[in-house]
């Protein structure tokens, strides 16, 4: 088998595990999102606030620590973290209104 050809099959076989993954980003986010929306009806039955700074603190602090083990940029981790509980957020402050 030549360069070329031999390239193009080891991209696709890494393309083929990238579309693996990203199926399974997917679907755990789904996942976690339904825990988060199971919160937030929790926090606004009981009126709670929608966000919990003490929490997120101790949720950074564990990712930078996975992050560092995993190889991943902690940095992108929070920036991701935080996009992510943004979004949650905004759905707790939709279930109290
Ligand atoms: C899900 C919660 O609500 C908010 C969202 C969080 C998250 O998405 O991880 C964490 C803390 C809260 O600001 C929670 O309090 O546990």
């Amino acid at each position: 088998m030549d360069d070329t050809l031999r390239a193009a099959q080891v991209l696709r076989e890494h393309r083929e595990s990238i579309d693996r993954l990203d199926a399974i980003l997917v679907f755990t986010l789904a996942e976690r999102f339904k825990h988060t929306q199971a919160v937030g009806r929790l926090k606004a039955a009981h009126g709670l606030p929608p966000s919990d700074p003490t929490r997120e603190a101790q949720q950074i602090a564990r990712l930078v620590e996975l992050s560092e083990k995993a190889d991943l940029d902690p940095e992108f981790a929070q920036k991701f973290l935080a996009f992510v509980i943004q979004e949650v957020i905004k759905h707790h402050e939709r279930h109290q209104s």
